[in-house]
């Protein structure tokens, strides 16, 4: 089994909005690494964070999505940081990976800088949050097989533009 496709983006990029409306598009099941990393841990991923420290998160994040490809044949997506992992970005190969982009200004946005998002709460969120977009852009790029730009789209049109990307690869592939 494996997932019929899996979602990647910065955070706010939509992958906890766009992934379950997609899932239900296509009769599939939705699951988030972030939601399995807190059930798995008992605690919340900013608790994680202070108590246990990001390289600990990593380490959970790479094997909850290690076995989430291996087993879940539905609609994954992965925490934001999720490519930073050589391991999980050659898991991905040979998936069909989405890569759902957002704008800065879009993005800011979306996060509200709240500090449900450990990495984005220290001194200075938005030059964090603009070096992340920045650095991580070109690793999104690398896993993916389609990228979406979603700025100015609601979530349904932009499960409408994956489906049909999904779909022309299906007709490729086959
Ligand atoms: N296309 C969209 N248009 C408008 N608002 C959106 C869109 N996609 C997501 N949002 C809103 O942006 C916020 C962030 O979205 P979401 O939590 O899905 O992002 P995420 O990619 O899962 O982020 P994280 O990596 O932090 O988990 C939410 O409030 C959501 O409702
Ligand atoms: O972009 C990131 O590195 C993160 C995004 C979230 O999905 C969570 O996985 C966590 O807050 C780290
Ligand atoms: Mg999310």
């Amino acid at each position: 089994m494996k997932p019929c496709l899996v979602v990647v983006g910065p955070p706010g990029s939509g992958k906890s909005t766009v992934g379950p409306l997609l899932a239900e598009q296509l009769g599939a099941a939705f699951r988030d690494s972030d939601d399995d990393i807190v059930a798995r841990a008992g605690r919340s991923i900013s608790d994680i964070f202070a108590t246990e420290g990001e390289p600990f998160f990593r380490e959970l994040e790479e094997q909850v999505i290690a076995e989430a490809l291996a087993e879940h044949d539905g609609v994954l997506s992965v925490g934001g940081g999720a490519v930073l992992a050589p391991g999980t970005r050659e898991r991905l190969r040979g998936h069909f990976v989405v890569f759902l982009n957002v704008g800065f200004a879009t993005g800011v946005h979306r996060v509200g800088l709240s500090t449900a998002r450990p990495l984005l709460a220290g001194v200075n969120p938005r030059a964090t949050y603009r070096t992340l977009l920045e650095q991580r852009l070109p690793v999104y790029r690398e896993v993916a097989s389609l990228e979406v730009p979603t700025d100015d789209r609601t979530p349904a049109e932009i499960v409408a533009l994956i489906t049909a990307g999904l779909n022309e690869n299906l007709e490729k592939t086959q």
